[in-house]
């Protein structure tokens, strides 16, 4: 039988961090091993301050310590406003967690959208798809970029990056980044990474904290419900890792496992 998506459970998400830490950190030491960089997806919402919370402590040792001039980072979705905009993505992640970095150390490379294309999300995207070509090498030789790690969220109704319940985006399958005109979230103009360059991912992490989520984790992990959120778990199987706090699974009833790399 095919191996499962990992559910770690921790009580809080003070406790959660620092595994998330280690996770995140033996990810990055594999896609240096790799390829010399760490090529890593970070979605918006509530992840960046959790990954922040897990992130920004000094390290405790070589083994533990973030090599942010290694990291490259990408945009699991994005949506298309002016960079400074509160809506914005980078804008939130660069608030969390990047402005955070102390300066002098190593930062890490960020690749945001080109906003000289905000009023065409067709173009944003295939713009931004331009981004990952040059990162990961051209189609012609790539049928799909391989991130070492995508850094997802769950939103209340089961959506992931911007690929939302029942949307024809789903159905996507040569695009590597697609625009989303109608968005049920605001705002409803955006791009994301496509289902097929999700799950083809090494690595796949979902964050998921607080009580809000109880409701649609119970659709994800217990029924064949056809969210996003299943079809990335399906997708994937044991390479997805799921971080969760008690609130948001409780009552879930899917095994949980002691978190070890
Ligand atoms: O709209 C979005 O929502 C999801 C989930 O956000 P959350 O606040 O419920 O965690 C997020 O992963 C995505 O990047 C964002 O654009």
């Amino acid at each position: 039988m095919a191996k499962q998506a990992n559910l770690y459970s921790f009580p809080d998400t003070t406790s959660l961090a620092p595994a998330l830490r280690a996770y995140v950190i033996s990810c990055q030491e594999a896609g240096i091993a790799r390829h010399g960089v760490f090529k890593v997806g970070i979605s918006g919402g509530s992840l960046p301050k959790t990954l922040a919370q897990a992130l920004l402590p000094e390290p405790s040792s070589e083994a533990d310590t973030v090599k942010w001039d290694k990291w490259e980072v990408f945009f699991c979705d994005e949506r298309a406003v002016p960079l400074d905009h509160e809506d914005s993505n980078y804008a939130l992640v660069k608030k969390e967690l990047f402005n955070k970095i102390p300066a002098g150390s190593p930062q890490p490379t960020i690749h945001p959208i080109d906003t000289g294309y905000l009023d065409d999300a067709q173009e944003l995207a295939d713009q931004y798809e331009q981004v990952l070509v040059r990162s990961f090498a051209s189609r012609d030789s790539v049928k799909l970029p391989i991130f070492d790690l995508l850094l997802l969220g769950s939103g209340p109704d089961g959506h992931t990056c911007s690929l939302f319940p029942g949307h024809e985006l789903l159905r996507e399958t040569s695009a590597w980044v697609a625009p989303i005109e109608d968005s049920p979230k605001p705002p409803p103009r955006r791009v994301t990474l496509t289902l097929p360059v999700v799950t083809h991912a090494v690595r796949v992490a979902f964050v998921a904290t607080g009580a809000g989520k109880k409701d649609i984790m119970k659709e994800i992990f217990e029924g064949d419900s056809g969210l996003p959120c299943t079809l990335v778990n399906m997708g994937t199987g044991e390479r997805c890792s799921w971080f969760v706090d008690a609130a948001a699974v409780e009552g879930v009833s899917y095994p949980r496992r002691p978190f070890s790399l």
